[in-house]
Formats: structure tokens, sequence, C-alpha cells
């Protein structure tokens, strides 16, 4: 059990407590929810089921600390998130462990991604105090018609109760990536993490809360999704959705109110190979894109678009970087692990076999044991093979020669994402004609597709999302502009 010590207190004999009112609690459901390890099968954790009651009272009392808190310094915010990040770093290696018992993720990444974390609420402590430091001077007479008899002062606001909902895969950077935004910016939160990760991502709040912030600025109601998450997103205390995940984020878009939403969803990330392209940095850059963390990463290269002629070499340097990847226990930090559940196994799974019957070339022989599956690349995969278009979000990867560019391109913007995706070529111009042509939120070139650094933007268009993420956007994301217009009798002018 990963509690042990001054992590103890959040836990109520096996099952975790969430947190509410500075406070951790055990919900009055009596109800909670199994965490399965997805590398023994068996249940390992276990969480509260919080009812809409409790979910009520945390949006109330985030209401009412967050009035307060927009009224601390923010230079006194960003004391307190320093501070949160230096003792989330000092807890890496119980959040850590958390993460492989709960996701599976390979030990030494697990730590990387709480590190990060820490990282991350730095930055944005820093960036906050610089952007949110300064507004905008506007004088009326740049406009036609006026003179200069009005002044207008521009800032940025909060926007008051926050919602936080990440996704399984980064269950700590991923709320993070929203908490800290939120609060540099004067808003409270709501963090409803995933199942799976739940107890990662409260052992990261108790940080948060170890460092002082105000009681019931920031809450953490745990759940399944499928039962609570109506209720949240379509609250009328919460004013911004801050949603990380798969389409569930496209049906939350449909359903919730007129407030901002910033939604980072799913992808198929294409990698465009040319003739001309370094395979050996192609191939690197393919296993790393497509095999780490199992494929379970949003921006994981999901289709290869190699050109015929330089497609075989290719094909060759993959797998014989395929045939060198470990596969077993995240405790052993194997690059391969199980991946998060049975039913993703089995989703993954029917890709593999529709590719089979439909003639696709088994670069290896397909094997699965319980949720672990080997790392396999799919050769000649076409267009009318479902993996070509679903995102396995595992170790499988698609293969598809083309005879032109306009091929690739065509394919990759037929497609319903367009979160990133990546060119290999020698030629900075056509690499930069292709980055223009392909309908995406970030273009690599000669890189696998990446998130980080977390300072930049990060963004999806299509199903991939709504708005943009990146610690200096998710700051102006949750702000809004207020302006104060100061009117003068008469013109008033500066003579220099
Ligand atoms: N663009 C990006 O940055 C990223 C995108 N993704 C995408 O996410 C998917 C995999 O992640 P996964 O966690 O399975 O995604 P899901 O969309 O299944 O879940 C994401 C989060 O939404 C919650 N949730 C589930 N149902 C609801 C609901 N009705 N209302 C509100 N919240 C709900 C989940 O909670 P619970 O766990 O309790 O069900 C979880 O916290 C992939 O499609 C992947 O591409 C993943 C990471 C990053
Ligand atoms: O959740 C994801 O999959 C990410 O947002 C990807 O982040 P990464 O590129 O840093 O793995």
């Amino acid at each position: 059990m990963a509690a042990t010590g001054v992590l103890a207190e959040i836990l109520d004999g096996d099952v975790y407590k969430y947190y509410a009112d500075g406070e951790w609690k055990k919900s009055t459901s009596g109800k909670s929810v199994s965490i399965i390890n997805p590398t023994t099968r068996k249940p390992q954790y276990k969480v509260q089921a919080c009812s809409q009651e409790e979910v009520n009272k945390v949006m109330d009392s985030a209401k009412s600390a967050q009035k307060s808190w927009a009224k601390t310094p923010l230079w006194k915010r960003a004391e307190l998130l320093h501070k949160a990040a230096a003792i989330l770093k000092e807890h890496k290696a119980a959040i850590a462990e958390c993460l492989v018992k709960e996701i599976a993720k390979p030990a030494k990444d697990a730590v990387t991604e709480v590190v990060r974390s820490g990282d991350l609420v730095s930055y944005c402590a820093e960036e906050g105090v610089r952007i949110l430091g300064e507004g905008k001077f506007l004088v009326s007479d740049s406009f036609p018609g006026n003179e200069r008899t009005k002044y207008c002062l521009t800032s940025k606001i909060p926007l008051g109760v926050i919602l936080a909902i990440p996704p399984f895969n980064y269950p700590v950077n991923l709320a993070v990536s929203k908490i800290a935004p939120a609060l540099i910016a004067g808003n409270s939160i709501v963090l409803k993490p995933p199942t799976q990760g739940a107890v990662a991502a409260l052992h990261m709040v108790h940080c948060f809360h170890l460092a002082g912030f105000p009681k019931g600025l920031i809450s953490c109601v745990t759940g399944k999704g499928s039962e609570i998450g109506d209720f949240l997103t379509m609250h009328p205390g919460v004013n911004c959705i801050s949603f990380t995940g798969g389409d569930t984020g496209i049906a939350i878009s449909k359903k919730a109110g007129m407030i901002p939403l910033q939604m980072e969803l799913g992808g198929k990330d294409a990698c465009i190979v040319l003739e001309d392209a370094d395979l050996d940095l192609v191939a690197a850059n393919i296993i790393k894109g497509g095999f780490s963390y199992s494929g379970q990463r949003c921006t994981a290269v999901k289709v290869v678009l190699v050109i015929e002629s330089v497609a075989d070499a290719l094909v060759e340097k993959v797998n014989a970087k395929v045939a060198k990847l470990s596969v077993g226990a995240p405790e052993d930090d194997s690059d391969i692990t199980p991946v998060v559940s049975e039913s993703s196994a089995n989703f993954i799974e029917g890709l593999v076999n529709d590719a089979k019957q439909k003639g696709a070339t088994f670069c290896q022989e397909y094997k699965r044991e319980g949720n672990l599956i080997w790392p396999l690349l799919l050769d000649n995969v076409r267009p009318d093979m479902r993996i070509a278009w679903e995102e396995p979000f595992g170790p499988v990867l698609p293969v598809i020669r083309i005879n032109s560019v306009e091929e690739g391109i065509h394919h990759c913007n037929a497609s319903n994402f367009g979160l990133q995706g990546c060119v290999f070529t020698k030629d900075i111009n056509k690499a930069m004609l292709i980055s223009d042509a392909m309908e995406s939120g970030t273009i690599q070139i000669n890189s696998a597709p990446a998130r980080g650094p977390d300072h930049f933007p990060f963004q999806g268009i299509k199903d991939s999302g709504i708005g943009s993420q990146g610690i200096t956007n998710s700051i102006n994301m949750m702000t809004k502009i207020k302006t104060t217009v100061i009117n003068l009798p008469s013109p008033s002018y500066t003579m220099g």
C-alpha cells in the first residue's frame, strides 16, 4: 500500500477519502469504486463514490473560497504554488508507486511524470506573475470619429470555479496542467480524477493541502465518470470546464452550458516519411512516438505514411528496434507494459483482428497475455481497415505505403482527428509546405509528436479539441477580460 506516514491521513480503512473544505472525508454514499491493477488484474485500491449532495457542497465552498482567493495578492498565490511544487517533488516516490499500480506506467516514467508536474506548477506560478501583472491601455482617438476622450484599461480577471477532468494516462500531470493555471489566475478548482489514476491524483492533491491553500479552494471528488460526470459538467456552479480524454469530451461539449471549454481529445497522429528522410532518425522516433507508454498517449504516432520507395528499408529498421523492446511489468521498468484495462485490450485486439481479416502484413506475431499486448507493427495497411482511422491507444502501429506526399496529406486530413502530426525530410521547404497542408494542431518537423515542453501551445482541431493548452494559453483561457473606461470631459493629448 502506497499511503504511509503523512499520506496515511487520506485513507479510511482500505478506502481513500475525497477532499473537500480543506479536509479528507468519507462519502456518505457508503459506496466505493475499485481500481483494478492493470498488471495483476486484481483490485488494488478503492476510492469514495461521492454523491450528488457532496458535489453540491463542494461547488458551494469552491464559490465562496474563490471570492477571497481572487483578492489574494498575485505574488502570494505564486508563493503557495511554488511550495506545492516542492512538496510534490518530495513525494515523487509515493505518487509514482500509485502510477505504477493503477495505470501500469513504467517505474521511471512514473517518477518523470511527478517531477515534470512539479516543474509545470512552478513555471505556471512564474508565468502567471508575468502575464497577469500586466494589462492594456487603449485610447479612443485611434478609431475613426473619436477624439481622445476615453481611456480604456484592460485586465484579466478570474472565471470563478474551474472543473478539471483529466484522463487516466497522465492523472497527475494533466491534473496539475489544469489546477496550476486555474489557481494562479484567481480561480478555485474542483477536480474529478480519472478512476484509474485517482489515488495518484489524491496523493498529488494532498501535496497542495500540505502547502496550505485556503479551505474549499481545491476539492477532489472521486467516483465513476459515468455516474457523477454529467452531474458535474452540467452543474450550474461551474464556470469553466477543462477536460482531457476521449469522445466523452464531445458529449460534454454538447451538454455544457454557456461557459468556456478547454477540450483536449483524441488523436490519430500521422507520421509522413519522405524519400530523403534520415531513416535511422525516423525509426528511432517511430519507436519512441508509437510505443512509449505502450502507445497510450494522445500524441503517440498512430499511423505511419511512408513513400513506397523507402518503405521496405524503414519497416526493416523499425522491426529491428521493436525486437529490442522489453515487454513485462511496470515495476521492472519494461518498455511495453499492460494496457490500462481489459476492455481496452479487447478493443485493441478487435482492431488487430480486423486488419488481419483484411490482409495487413503482420511484422510480428500478435501476442497477448491478460492486458499485456506485445508491440506490433502492421505493414501494408489500407484505408478500408479500421486501424487506418481509429486510435488503438495501445502498442499496435499501422504503416500505410503511399505513392505521393499528396496521398499522405489526403489521408491525414480525411481523419476526424487533428491533434498533432510529424513529417520527416531533409528539405525544410517541403517540410513547411506539408506542415501547412496538414490539418492538425501541431506539426513536428523531424521528430515525433509530443505535448511538451509544457509551456508550448498544445491544441487539437476538428474532433481533437477546443481551445489551446500549454501553460500560457491555459492561464489566459482561465481568465476573462475586464475593462474600465475613464471618460474625460474634453480631449486630452500628451505633447511629448
Ligand atoms: N488530447 C489529449 O491531450 C489527450 C487525449 N486523450 C484521449 O483520451 C482517451 C483515453 O483516456 P480516457 O481516460 O480513457 O478517456 P475518457 O474520455 O474515457 O475519460 C477521461 C475522463 O473523463 C471522465 N469521464 C467519463 N465519463 C464522463 C462523463 N460522462 N462526464 C464527465 N467526465 C467523464 C473519466 O472518468 P472515469 O475514469 O471515472 O471514467 C476520466 O476522468 C483517448 O481517446 C485519448 O486519445 C488522452 C490523453 C490526452
Ligand atoms: O495525454 C497525453 O497523451 C498527452 O497530453 C501527451 O503528452 P506527451 O506528449 O508529453 O506524452
